[in-house]
């Protein structure tokens, strides 16, 4: 039976290598706890030697409760020419006080001769050195080989003579290194088959870079040549085009090459894990990531949400559920009739007594979508669309008319808007006034305050996004603008959408379908 792989997370170092990476203390704290809960086997927190933030995340790092990681503190060897008890990155990652120290070390000749500027001879005990401190010291060394592959492509006696070097020095675990990433796959693979064969006795582990759009399939075939540690990022976050992404890796390595990992019962918090990791980072999630997406298994080709319908493997590489995923329907232009059912049966709609009409809805859909309207990201439109098409029913709003005004006022240095609403709800009709900064503000402040009495559940609703997109010219002479909107009332999130060649008219539109569907809400206990 093969051997069980460790997971190796290096997202609070190597990840915050990345452009526009960075956590704060509390967020390392907290990624370092959801990946141990996650099961995840070592945690890279920092270099203690780089900054006053992985210092003060190494300290506070003592008093976590870990189920299962060991937290690493990284660094490099020691200093050419200084012994290692005399090097203060050395001294500083015993400070760290982490059950496990990982240092990297130079195996490329360009990098010995031109970057550190010392000799071959120096490197080798630069290595050894370096480990054997810290393992006298009581810590559990990894190994990081720098450029491994570079360096052994370069010249491969060299290579494992810097390996022997930190196994001599107590290295429990040889990581090979694809710094640059730029290694295909049937390289990595025969190197590390060769250091495995050449260390039979010794774990080997492989840490690999994105450079080339590879670093999660070089990455597995170390592993099919042997290595049984994986080092990556969550998201794929890290220097460059990032590491190898771990969230890619786990999911392959359990379900497709079937390995045994210490997280394989988590898997299905995989998602989960990713979304929290990239809101700790203050990142927006990756839509169109490998198994976790938010894309990752959504059908918009009608001829694929049919055929998912029927058989979902047809279309779906995995059952999505297995990583905490979900299989999504987007309706368009693209849509068929299977599209369309399976959308409705998502938004709670019942087709089913509508067989007939359904083919009519669809021509509709793809008017309204040639028109400029999406409704892929707008399930609230979608449902509203239908209940008005195929149930009849009649909007708990009706529009008398609005206008609006904007006005800059010099003397005060600001723009102001002002909005003016006459609706019909129910059988009053209501006639409000609103001001704000702009435009939008005005007209939603303005129909809030004219529904309000009638509907009090309008005050939970809460505009979290608003976006605003110019169509190109299919759409004829005058340019078609669509605005979509993200509603909230703090339970539910819901995407509306207006298409019009007026961007108020498009706003409102969007609006009010915002509405609406909060009063439908509502109205179904919601
Ligand atoms: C492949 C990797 O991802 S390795 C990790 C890279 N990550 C980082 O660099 C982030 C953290 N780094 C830092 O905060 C800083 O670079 C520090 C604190 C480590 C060093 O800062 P400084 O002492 O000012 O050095 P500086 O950054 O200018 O240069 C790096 C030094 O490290 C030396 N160095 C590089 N690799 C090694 C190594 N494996 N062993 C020993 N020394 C090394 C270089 O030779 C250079 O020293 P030199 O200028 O005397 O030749
Ligand atoms: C050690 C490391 O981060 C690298 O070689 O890429």
């Amino acid at each position: 039976m093969s051997q069980a792989i460790q997971i190796y997370d290096t997202t609070l170092r190597d990840g915050t290598q990345g452009e526009g990476v960075s956590f704060t203390v509390a967020a390392k704290l907290r990624v370092a706890e959801k990946l141990d809960q996650f099961g995840i086997d070592y945690i890279e927190g920092g270099w203690p030697g780089s900054n006053p933030r992985d210092l003060a995340f190494f300290e506070e790092a003592k008093k976590l409760k870990l189920h299962h990681a060991k937290i690493a503190a990284f660094g490099s060897t020691r200093r050419a020419s200084l012994p290692a008890e005399e090097d203060p990155q050395l001294k500083l990652l015993l400070e760290a006080d982490t059950p496990v120290v990982t240092i990297f070390g130079k195996t490329w000749l360009l990098h010995i001769t031109e970057i550190l500027r010392t000799t071959a001879e120096e490197n080798l005990k630069m290595i050894e050195d370096s480990v054997r401190f810290l393992t006298e010291n009581g810590r559990e060394v990894i190994y990081d080989a720098e450029h491994f592959f570079d360096g052994y492509c370069d010249d491969p006696d060299y290579a494992l003579q810097t390996l022997e070097a930190a196994k001599r020095g107590g290295a429990i675990n040889l990581t090979l290194c694809d710094t640059n990433g730029g290694k295909l796959v049937s390289e990595v693979e025969a190197i590390v088959g060769k250091v495995c064969a050449h260390f039979p006795d010794t774990l080997v582990g492989v840490h690999c870079h994105n450079d080339s759009g590879l670093g999660v399939a070089v990455s597995l075939a170390g592993i099919d040549a042997g290595a049984t540690l994986v080092q990556g990022t969550m998201n794929g976050v890290g220097e460059r085009n990032g590491n190898a992404n771990l969230t890619t890796i786990i999911p392959n390595l359990v379900l497709k090459m079937k390995r045994e990992m210490n997280c394989k019962s988590q898997l299905s918090k995989l998602r989960d894990l990713s979304l929290f990791v990239d809101e700790m980072a203050n990142r927006s999630h990756d839509m169109k990531a490998p198994f976790v997406g938010a894309s990752a298994f959504a059908h918009k080709g009608g001829v694929h949400a049919d055929a998912a319908a029927k058989v979902k493997e047809s279309y779906e590489h995995i059952e999505p559920e297995l990583v905490g995923n979900r299989t999504r329907v987007l309706v368009s232009d693209m849509s068929g009739r299977s599209s369309v059912m399976m959308k409705a049966k998502e938004v709670g709609v019942d087709l089913d007594a509508h067989p007939d009409e359904l083919r009519e809805f669809l021509g509709k859909l793809k008017e309204l979508e040639y028109k400029g309207y999406e409704y892929e990201a707008a399930d609230a439109s979608f449902k509203l669309l239908l209940n008005r098409y195929l149930n009849g029913k009649k909007d708990d709003v009706e529009l008398i008319g609005y206008r609006v005004m904007v006005g800059h006022q010099t003397a005060m240095n600001r723009t102001v808007s002002e909005a003016t609403v006459q609706l019909k709800v129910g059988d009053e009709i209501h006639h409000t006034v609103a001001e704000s900064n702009g435009p939008v503000g005005a007209l939603d402040a303005a129909l809030r305050k004219a529904i309000a009495p009638v509907f009090p559940e309008i005050s939970e609703v809460e505009l979290i996004d608003f976006k605003v997109r110019i169509l190109d010219s299919q759409h004829g002479t005058d340019a078609i603008i669509r605005v979509q909107i993200e509603s909230t009332d703090g339970k539910e999130i819901w995407g509306t959408v207006g298409a019009s060649d007026n961007i108020i008219e498009a706003t409102w539109e969007a609006l009010i379908d915002s509405v609406e569907y909060k009063i439908l809400l509502h109205s179904e206990g919601k």
